[in-house]
């Protein structure tokens, strides 16, 4: 690599800390944490709304000065590069090459928010060979390190290239729909991710419900099937309305925070963002005492795994 070239990338890399750490309210800083937490938001089906949660909970946690990286980890081009008509700049071969790095595929969504269009990663993941799996994954670590919370809208079901980026977290929010197969849905992921990949933990989001009990009435539904058959650690993170205004604001290539600021809906992410930022991991996992070696592991038993 060229010194013009690495500089370059120490340049982007440092534009991208600084966008993202730029703050849009007036509210002190939360206090940082070190190592970013990466979440993966996934469901049993498609259409639940994964990714309506991950950009608008993304942005929610960006007002609260989080350093904020999504991960489009959807099939293909990947829904969230279509729902803002964003082409990556370059594809996955240029970065296995050495020609681009990881960094440059990074869009900045604006509000605290980067993009890291990464479809094509999935698409390709089961033809990667292990080396170049492992470097994949060792740009991932360096990547996120800049992040507070790396969130990776990973696609619905579980195909191993899907499950594969689900367990790249340590935590997973499972979104689901009010419908009875939601229920078996959620416990086919629960028990194929926790099976595959070991202790995660995992929250159970309910989006488009009626209202708040629809969605406590099916958290309590599967807390009671997966009590009895899985060890599994589940927490119920609340619900999202069914509300025109997702529908609206993806029509418009926006999101919540930025369109309708005030509304009902918007305040709910920002409920949500704020029991994360707060709360901390899912099940009350303890920090762990080298969060970027931990890190590192995780990512190689996802490489290991997969
Ligand atoms: N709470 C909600 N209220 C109303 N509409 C919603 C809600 N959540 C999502 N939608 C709408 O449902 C559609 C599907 O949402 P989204 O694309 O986020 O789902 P997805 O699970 O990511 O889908 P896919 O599996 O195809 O990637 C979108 O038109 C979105 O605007």
């Amino acid at each position: 690599m060229t010194a013009a070239r690495t500089t370059d990338q120490a340049d982007m890399l440092r534009q991208l800390a600084g966008s993202a750490k730029k703050r849009r309210s007036g509210e002190p800083r939360p206090e940082r944490r070190t190592g970013s937490r990466v979440i993966s938001v996934t469901g049993g089906k498609d259409d639940a709304g994964k990714s309506t949660v991950a950009i608008n909970l993304a942005e929610a946690l960006a007002d609260r000065g989080e350093r904020v990286l999504v991960v489009d980890a959807d099939r293909g081009q990947g829904d969230l590069c279509m729902r803002f008509g964003i082409l990556p700049t370059c594809s996955l071969n240029q970065v296995l090459s050495n020609e681009h790095s990881l960094e440059e595929l990074v869009v900045d969504l604006g509000g605290g928010v980067q993009l890291l269009p990464a479809g094509t990663v999935v698409q390709q993941y089961q033809s990667l060979s292990p080396s170049e799996r492992l470097g994949l994954f060792q740009a991932m670590e360096r990547l996120e390190e800049r992040f507070d919370f790396v969130l990776i809208d990973a696609g619905a079901g579980i195909p191993a290239n899907v499950t594969g980026f689900a367990s790249a977290a340590r935590e997973v929010m499972l979104v689901m729909t009010p419908e009875p197969i939601s229920i078996t849905d959620a416990y086919t992921m629960v028990k194929t991710l926790s099976g595959r990949y070991g202790a995660l933990k995992f929250r159970f989001l309910v989006n488009r419900c009626r209202d708040a009990e629809e969605g406590a009435a099916l958290f309590r539904k599967l807390s009671a099937i997966t009590g009895k058959f899985l060890e599994v650690s589940l927490e119920y993170a609340g619900c999202i309305l069914h509300d025109e205004l997702l529908v609206e604001s993806g029509k418009r290539r926006g999101t919540l925070s930025r369109l309708f600021p005030d509304a009902t809906v918007t305040q709910h992410f920002q409920t949500l963002a704020q029991q994360l930022t707060t709360e901390g991991p899912a099940g009350a996992v303890a920090a762990p005492l080298d969060p970027p070696a931990a890190r590192r592991k995780e990512w190689r038993n996802h490489e290991l795994s997969s």
